[in-house]
């Protein structure tokens, strides 16, 4: 297993050309906040735009739009029921998150269903929180769906769901073997995060348990969102953003005794600057 190191950050976050504009940046569709789960679609939603998307698009409960809006302006808000007009957006689509605040009613199952089944090989889909206990719990009703451009988000207990390893089995063997069998690539949350790409298993040596608070992990996927919106689709943009992620936390962690997403939110555009690259540097890595 590699540990993930910090020159990642500067070989994936380049300055930006003079001239570019939002559509140079990618759009990024959110799905997910039902009524009891509002804050992880705000949350979510927030982190993609301090990340970078130049465009963000979230698909909610109409309950949620005033609150998404009061909290990220920067965000368009469509009504998760109108699939006319969530169809035309996901066709836009670079970068495509389902799941946080989701929750596990029919129409949140009718939704990923709908995602996977017009999914193009050249997005990235990002499934996180509620969507990945869809998946683990309906995977024979789901439609025939491309695995290599997904990314699973789960903590332990979701991959325990997804995989069927129970948390004290979850070995990085064991985990390789399932990740082998879902063809995606899995980012494992915990306290030293692990990635499993088809070809390599990554570590995360930082974070901190003043991270552990609920909201924490719909910020990461708003933040790989934002990543992938931008910069290449390669394993390096992923692992820039888990390990960005934890090292925001660190810092805020070494005055404050937790760490609060929308803390940690406000604080990713200064952490890019303090990464930003004038070189071409970006290797591959798959
Ligand atoms: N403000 C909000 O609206 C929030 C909404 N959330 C949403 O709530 C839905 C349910 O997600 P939850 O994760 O709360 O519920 P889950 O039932 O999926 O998982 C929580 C359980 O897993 C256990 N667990 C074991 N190992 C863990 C690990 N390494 N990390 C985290 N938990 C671990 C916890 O103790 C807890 O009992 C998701 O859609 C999620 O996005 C959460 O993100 C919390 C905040
Ligand atoms: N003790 C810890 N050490 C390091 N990171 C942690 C710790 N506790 C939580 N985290 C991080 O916080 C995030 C929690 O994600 P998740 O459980 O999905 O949160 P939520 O669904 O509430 O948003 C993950 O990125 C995880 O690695
Ligand atoms: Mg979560």
């Amino acid at each position: 297993m590699k540990l993930i190191y910090a020159e990642v950050l500067t070989q994936t976050i380049q300055k930006r050309p003079e001239h570019s504009h939002k559509g140079s940046y990618g759009q990024v569709v959110i799905i997910g906040g039902n009524k009891q789960y509002g804050g992880a679609i705000q949350l979510c939603s927030a982190a993609t735009v301090y990340s970078g998307a130049g465009l963000t698009t979230t698909v909610t409960d109409v309950q949620n739009h005033a609150a998404v809006h009061a909290m990220v302006p920067e965000t368009m808000v469509l009504d998760w029921n109108d699939t006319k007009a969530v169809t035309n957006q996901l066709k836009k689509a670079t970068v495509i998150v389902i799941g946080p605040g989701l929750g596990l009613e029919q129409g949140a199952f009718s939704l990923l269903s709908f995602v996977l089944e017009h999914l193009q090989t050249k997005q990235i889909c990002i499934i996180d929180g509620s969507a990945i206990t869809l998946y683990a719990e309906h995977k024979e009703h789901l439609p025939p769906h491309p695995t290599q451009n997904l990314i699973f988000t789960p903590h332990e207990m979701e991959w325990q769901r997804l995989s069927g390893i129970t948390i004290a089995e979850q070995t990085p063997e064991k985990n390789r073997q399932a990740q082998q069998q879902l063809g995606a690539q899995i980012v494992l949350k915990k306290h030293r995060t692990e990635i499993y790409t088809a070809k390599q298993t990554w570590k995360n040596p930082l974070g901190t348990p003043a991270m552990a608070t609920g909201g924490m992990g719909d910020t990461l996927a708003g933040m790989i969102a934002g990543f992938y919106a931008q910069f290449p689709h390669h394993t390096q943009t992923l692992l820039a953003a888990v390990y960005l992620h934890s090292f925001i936390a660190e810092k805020i962690a070494q005055t404050h005794y937790v760490v609060l997403p929308s803390t940690l939110i406000k604080e990713i555009p200064l952490a890019m600057k303090l990464f930003e690259s004038f070189q071409e540097t970006r290797t591959s890595l798959h």
